[in-house]
């Protein structure tokens, strides 16, 4: 692929040399599903080359901004640019760079897991020869080589996340999203998934994925933004967001405000079987 990292509106440094722009650059971003407000107004700056992620409760937004930054949902209002191109003024040249996993992921049911990645390599533009090389190298990888000939369809959840992800990086995109990659996958694949996007990051390319999973975040990533109700709580290298907190799980907590919720629980003083409450 063309070094293309250091193009776009990514300015100069103070001697001049071209600044690569950041991964992705969010201003006063707003979505609204009727009544609800789903993402209120954020900014946002992603920087290249980072392992990024983003993490909050249920129904913080996540979904919703990963889905407008790639241009699967045009936003009520805002500005996003990804890689130094604005997503919704200049459609081709993102999704040119941009491999995307979303969730509820849709495939070509129909289509073997080898013809999906010949399908998806030849929509790219990528020429027949080179498509079938990386294929197989990433069906070997991800150990899906032997399930190459079987459809989609009968692929289980997560042989469907590790054919999702050999899709979108079929291209060597400058910039990955990822929503939930590891949801559904056994550790065995989560740690092959693991080393391909620590390949991936090493030369120099950024992964942006959305997890729950605050151990999976904080092994992973060297940058994180903290969402919750519609809004970033927090955005930075991992060790400022972490600040004094112990780990990145109680510094979550402690900015979603979701501090004491471990006893909320003893409400339920009717669950269990020692309960003398009678009727069960
Ligand atoms: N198409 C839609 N129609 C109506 N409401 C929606 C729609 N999509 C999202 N929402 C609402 O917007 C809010 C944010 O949802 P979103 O899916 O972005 O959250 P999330 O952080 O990805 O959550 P989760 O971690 O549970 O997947 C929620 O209140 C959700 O109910």
């Amino acid at each position: 692929m063309p070094d293309i990292r250091a193009t776009g509106t990514g300015g100069t440094d103070a001697g001049g040399a071209p600044v690569a722009p950041p991964a992705v650059r969010v201003e006063g971003l707003w979505k609204r599903f009727g009544e609800q407000i789903a993402v209120s107004g954020i900014d946002l700056t992603l920087p290249a080359g980072r392992f990024i992620g983003l993490v909050g409760p249920n129904g913080a937004g996540k979904t919703t901004t990963l889905s407008m930054v790639t241009g699967l949902l045009r936003p009520d209002q805002g500005r996003v640019e990804v890689a130094g191109h604005d997503v919704w003024r200049d459609p081709v040249a993102v999704k040119s760079r941009i491999g995307v996993l979303p969730e509820g992921l849709r495939l070509f049911e129909r289509l073997s897991g080898r013809e999906l990645l010949a399908y998806t390599g030849r929509l790219r533009g990528l020429p027949g020869a080179e498509v079938d090389k990386r294929a197989d190298q990433l069906l070997g990888v991800l150990d899906l080589t032997g399930s190459q000939n079987k459809l989609v369809v009968d692929y289980s959840t997560g042989m469907r996340k590790k054919i999702g992800l050999a899709a979108a990086l079929l291209h060597n995109p400058e910039v990955l999203f990822l929503d939930e990659p590891f949801e559904g996958v056994d550790p065995v694949s989560a740690q092959t998934i693991r080393g391909v996007l620590e390949r991936y990051t090493s030369s120099g390319a950024t992964v942006v994925f959305s997890s729950h999973v605050m151990e999976l975040v904080e092994s992973l990533c060297d940058w994180v933004a903290v969402m919750a109700g519609g809004r970033i709580r927090a955005q930075g290298p991992l060790a400022d967001v972490r600040g004094d907190a112990p780990s990145l799980q109680s510094a979550f907590l402690e900015l979603v405000g979701a501090t004491g919720r471990d006893t909320a629980h003893e409400a339920l003083d009717w669950l269990g079987g020692g309960s003398a409450g009678g009727a069960r």
